[in-house]
């Protein structure tokens, strides 16, 4: 287990008193009124601090179950340069808000000798295995990259971020989420499993059987066992990345279901991490509005997006700021003339 730093609940207490005396109906502000108690809980002040350095890293990797993609394994080497030249869909939108995006290679399937160094620096294996058959890692590699993960939020954090946000790249990664979504919860593969990025019936068939499999293999009952068996590097790395936010008591806004997924698993190794964590949007994908609801997040926008890359946290970034900015400037029923 990993402590973690609870929130300030006198904090959230003078927001919520303040978010009443507001010039407004009572409660008329909706969720912005709670995000606003919440960012005052981890400022541990009123209002809290302007969110203004975002930071999206982006771990990247293949998944030996790639084949239940409807895009081949090689799209996530070539998307790792796409996220270099800035031209992804992440990219673009977190320009949008002005948020930084980070790409690193965790384990894709190519040596990418072409990309800069530092972007392989955290390179735990070409490809995790295929869950199906085998362990998606070897004994050690899920702690090496939880490690990674909690090391790559350190290193952000300590160069100003005021708010982290996973994202996630690998072909095939839709199935690992489902996967580590139903052993956490006990779920049929059936349930969690969708179509990521478009198979049609036949194919989703397909990756319940897949995933079907993958869980009837044996495995431990620990976290690093579900991520060891049915996870994949990048999984590791990110539960590692959600933790450490939390540790440093750092806001982290959850994406689709490959973060949700990650999240789950992270919440059986630091049960007070989810304190730290916000939902940023509502994925199409079936696991992850699982995940949300034993996670007991809510996400903050519904837009049917199913890109993953963080891209779904960022547009949820301008909706955290205006909660802030109605504690900080709305006048008080007070001082109505
Ligand atoms: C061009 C392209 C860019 C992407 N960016 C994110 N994903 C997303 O789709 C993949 C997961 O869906 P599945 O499990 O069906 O493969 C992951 O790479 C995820 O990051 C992409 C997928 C593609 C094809
Ligand atoms: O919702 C997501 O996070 C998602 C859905 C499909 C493919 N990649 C990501």
């Amino acid at each position: 287990m990993i402590d973690v730093p609870l929130p300030d609940s006198r904090a959230r207490e003078e927001a919520l008193a303040r978010l009443d005396a507001l010039v407004k109906p009572v409660g008329a502000l909706g969720r912005l009124e709670e995000l606003a108690a919440w960012l005052s809980a981890a400022h541990g002040v009123v209002p809290p601090r302007p969110v203004e350095d975002v930071r999206v890293v982006v771990f990247a990797g293949d998944h030996g179950v790639s084949a239940t993609s409807a895009y081949p394994r090689e799209v996530t080497a070539a998307m790792v340069r796409v996220f270099l030249a800035g031209r992804s869909g992440v990219n673009v939108l977190a320009k949008q808000v002005g948020a930084r995006v980070r790409v690193l290679d965790i384990a894709v399937d190519d040596d990418l000798a072409d990309v800069p160094e530092d972007v392989r620096a955290y390179k735990i294996r070409r490809g995790s295995g295929s869950i199906d058959v085998e362990d998606a890692l070897a004994p050690g590699e899920a702690s090496r990259a939880f490690d990674v993960g909690r090391e790559v939020a350190d290193k952000e954090i300590d160069g100003g971020a005021d708010l982290l946000i996973p994202g996630d790249m690998g072909i095939g990664n839709t199935a690992v989420a489902a996967a580590l979504v139903a052993a956490v919860l006990g779920l049929p593969a059936a349930d969690v499993v969708g179509t990521g990025t478009g198979v049609d019936e036949a194919g989703r068939a397909r990756k319940v059987a897949v995933v079907e499999r993958a869980l009837a293999r044996p495995r431990g009952d620990g976290p690093f066992d579900v991520l060891t068996a049915l996870g994949s590097a990048c999984a590791a790395a990110t539960a590692g990345f959600l933790v450490q936010g939390a540790v440093r008591g750092v806001p982290v806004l959850l994406d689709g279901v490959f973060s949700g997924a990650a999240a789950l698993v992270a919440r059986e190794i630091a049960p007070d991490a989810v304190h730290w964590w916000l939902a940023g949007h509502r994925s199409t994908e079936p696991s992850q509005a699982y995940a949300l609801k034993a996670l007991g997040l809510a996400p903050i926008l519904d837009l049917g997006l199913r890109l993953g890359e963080g891209s779904g946290a960022v547009q949820a970034v301008p909706t955290l700021r205006a909660a802030r900015a109605v504690l900080a400037e709305m006048g008080l029923l007070a001082d109505l003339a």
